[in-house]
């Protein structure tokens, strides 16, 4: 029978299958962090057992790392502890960790591709809902709790039972001006946050398929903040190609035997899928978030929106709600509205194609005098150091960003980067909750070149008409 990818990646590792649905299901790659990991080894330690298959796991701090001088620790005694925590940890059950000064470190969602960590056909999990990044490589990617995380530790699978198909099918060339992220939040402006509820969703089309790798990852990074617990696209000569010469990637023999099977990982011809939403890529224009979650979401030639014009009573009081906490008018044209702020980072759009598009943006131009802080913080310090090779770091200094190091950063508030209360800013990154990046701190979601865009100019600008 005609299999989706996601069903060819489920069956392939189901260990046992009860009689109500629930599997067993084997798990290739844990990615560990410091946030959701100190409370399962404690949990593991209390049980008396230890982690199952050390070379599974791969573990990093991120979310607490300073991303300025680290010559001298952690100064916030919560962060410090976490990651120490992490070093212990690993230290004592041996489990490899690129710890904070080593230049492998890094986001764990950009440093799983790019050590090859995460493989096309792996089942990769980690206590971090953007673990459905890494579907983006073939994989089958989710986010799991800290109670699981100890299972996966101890087990090295999870008791779960299977989601529905989804199919997004986007289809025609991204326009001028429009990338992978403009592509991911068009998406979610169409079906909502919810739209992906119980759904694993499969990126496909010819517009998936015309993205990089890394585009890919930017895509699926958001299927999370559409409802899904994982994404995924199917696996081409692009994805093989990413991966050769990877550390983790296999060699000889095996990458080719490896190959052979990457090259099954896709929808077959004829598969059936519980949903599919078809999307027109040349609708698509730049965007940008207005309110106070993801699908709240515009083209940046628009307005902000009017309440009085929204006949659903929750829709309006939502978006009341959400225009007071981001001290927004009604009807205000997007590019009108001025930021203090520029955040070019996060697991979303901190890889090396993310800071070229925002490079060529900021080029021989200057951090607009209004604001306050523009920062690029690369996602790994691999991806940092190729950004040096390339001279990209000289163009952000130029022009008056900051540049720092990898990490989590100002994607939200769990470290020393933060807006402060009533702060307004462009962000690369994926959620715009309310107090996400600080409390009473106002997020726009854009792309790498929309943000560095904004820094130039002290507010949005179509990026469009910088040709
Ligand atoms: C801290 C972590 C558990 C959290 C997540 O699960 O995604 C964080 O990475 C986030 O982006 O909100
Ligand atoms: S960069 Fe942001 S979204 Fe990604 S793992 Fe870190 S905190 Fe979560």
């Amino acid at each position: 029978m005609a299999q989706t990818l996601y069903d060819k990646l489920w069956d392939a590792h189901v260990v046992h299958q009860e009689s109500d649905g629930t599997c067993l299901l084997y798990i290739d790659r844990h990615l560990v962090h410091e946030v959701t990991s100190p409370q399962a080894f404690e949990g593991l330690k209390l049980a008396d057992r230890k982690p199952w298959r050390i070379s599974a796991n791969l573990a990093v701090a991120d979310h607490n790392v300073p991303t300025t001088d680290r010559s001298k620790g952690i100064e916030d005694p919560i962060s410090r502890l976490q990651v120490d925590t992490l070093d212990e940890n690993c230290e004592k059950y041996g489990i490899t960790e690129f710890r904070m000064n080593d230049r492998r470190q890094g986001i764990v969602h950009i440093i799983g591709p790019e050590q090859g960590a995460t493989l096309p056909g792996m089942t990769v999990v980690c206590g971090d809902s953007h673990t459905s990044t890494h579907g983006a490589v073939g994989a089958l990617a989710f986010g799991i709790g800290t109670s699981e995380v100890e299972h996966v530790l101890a087990t090295q699978t999870l008791l779960m039972k299977k989601n529905k198909n989804m199919l997004i099918k986007v289809e025609g060339e991204l326009p001028f001006g429009c990338t992978a992220k403009d592509l991911v939040l068009y998406i979610i402006g169409k079906i909502g946050t919810a739209g992906g509820t119980g759904y694993a969703i499969e990126f496909g089309g010819s517009t998936m398929r015309g993205l990089s790798v890394e585009g890919r990852m930017t895509v699926c990074n958001m299927a999370i903040e559409a409802g899904a617990r994982s994404g995924m696209v199917a696996v081409d000569q692009k994805t093989i190609d990413y991966f050769r010469g990877r550390p983790y990637a296999p060699t000889g023999a095996l990458w080719d035997q490896a190959v052979q099977y990457w090259k099954t990982l896709h929808s077959d011809e004829g598969a059936s899928f519980d949903r599919v939403v078809e999307i027109d890529a040349r609708q698509i224009k730049p965007q940008v978030s207005w309110g106070t979650s993801p699908e709240m979401v515009l083209a940046v030639d628009e307005r902000v929106p009017d309440p009085d014009k929204e006949k659903d009573d929750v829709r309006r009081s939502g978006m009341e709600r959400a225009l007071e906490y981001m001290g927004l008018k009604p009807n205000t044209p997007l590019v009108d509205i001025k930021v203090d702020r520029v955040f070019i980072g996060s697991c979303t759009n901190a890889r090396i194609e993310d800071l070229r598009d925002a490079a060529v943006v900021a080029r021989g131009k200057r951090v607009a005098s209004s604001v306050k802080q523009a920062m690029v913080v690369p996602g790994s310090g691999l991806v940092k150091m190729q950004a040096e090779k390339e001279g990209l770091d000289k163009i952000f200094l130029a022009a008056g960003f900051e540049w720092r190091e990898p990490g989590c950063s100002m994607c939200l508030a769990m470290n020393a980067d933060r807006l402060e209360p009533g702060e307004r800013c462009a962000s690369t990154s994926n959620r715009n909750f309310e107090g996400r990046q600080g409390q009473g701190g106002r997020t726009h979601l854009v792309s790498p070149a929309m943000a560095a865009a904004a820094a130039i100019a002290g507010h949005f600008v179509d990026v469009r008409t910088l040709r």
